[in-house]
């Protein structure tokens, strides 16, 4: 595998041979208690370790969650470099969720942390925020394509309060969220087998048929478990583009630990009904 093929290239194989499932690394304090480990750095290192080590190696993509190391300063980010580079390992794709967006020139700095692929925290693709004009991502998307790797657009997030800005109505008819996902489209154009500017769609959106969600790259989808929705979900919210999807669940599947097998057995539980409801689609 080169490190320059496309990010959208190997996010496709990934998908095909392992599922679409994302598993989230997401290390809240409570769930460090209720594993019985310190609300503490070693706490935080066991606790990724043990997820990484369960699932890595049979989930088509991991997504640490940044803030939850950050909130431990530079030895918290420590153990991230060391999860991303372990997974990576292991051969799934690490998706960094960091949300990172600001405007151009400062954009290339955090840009050069996440997507060149001598940086430390180098991950196969950025989630980012557009909502300072999807213009200002533009140094994080030349430096993706330049280096393999990808970015996770916020289009319509899972969350309650996003409407307010997402669903927004434009000057020229079109929603914010919509205009998003047309600049995905844009970038993705003529990419064979997927593009690498993917869009975040929550799974618990509801119904998007008034949205073109044929971006012609991925579609990272969080919400499913602990946010409320289910695989059975899936194909109403995403209609035709379902083949494009990559449902994350964190807490779906960390709750179930520190147990190994419990873990591996969720994400295994998760990964059947997703791969169901697709086939079935
Ligand atoms: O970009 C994300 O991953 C994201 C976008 C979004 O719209 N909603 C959302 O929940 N997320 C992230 O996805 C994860 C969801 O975690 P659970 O609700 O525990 O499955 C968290 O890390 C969120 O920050």
């Amino acid at each position: 595998m080169s490190p320059l093929e496309p990010f959208g290239a190997r996010l496709r194989r990934a998908m095909d041979e392992r599922g679409p499932l994302c598993v989230g690394i997401d290390p809240h304090a409570s769930l460090l208690v209720e594993w019985g480990l310190n609300d503490d750095v070693a706490g935080l290192e066991r606790f990724s370790r043990t997820v990484v080590e369960a699932v890595a190696d049979r989930v088509a993509v991991m997504k640490p969650q940044s803030a939850f190391f950050e909130r431990f300063g530079s030895r918290g980010v420590a153990v991230l470099e060391t999860v991303v580079r372990e997974a990576r390992v292991a051969g799934t794709l690490v998706v960094m969720d960091a949300k990172r967006g600001d405007i151009g020139s400062t954009m290339a700095g955090y840009a050069e942390a996440y997507l060149h692929k001598d940086a430390p925290l180098f991950s196969d693709a950025l989630t980012v925020s557009p909502y300072l004009g999807y213009g200002s991502l533009g140094p994080a998307v030349g430096l993706a394509r330049e280096n393999g790797a990808g970015l996770f657009v916020l289009a319509l997030t899972s969350n309650p309060e996003g409407g307010e800005v997402q669903h927004a109505m434009r000057a020229d008819g079109r929603t914010v969220g919509a205009t998003m996902l047309a600049h995905l489209a844009a970038e993705n154009a003529g990419e064979q087998p997927l593009g690498s500017f993917g869009a975040v769609v929550g799974a618990t959106v509801g119904d998007l048929a008034s949205y073109d969600l044929d971006v012609n790259g991925p579609l990272l989808a969080p919400g499913v478990g602990a946010q409320g929705a289910t695989a059975a979900d899936l194909p109403r919210v995403f209609g035709p583009a379902l083949r494009n999807v990559v449902p994350n669940v964190s807490r779906g599947v960390l709750r179930q630990g520190p147990d190994p097998v419990a873990l591996r057995d969720a994400a295994r539980r998760f990964a059947d009904e997703i791969r169901d409801v697709v086939a079935d689609a």
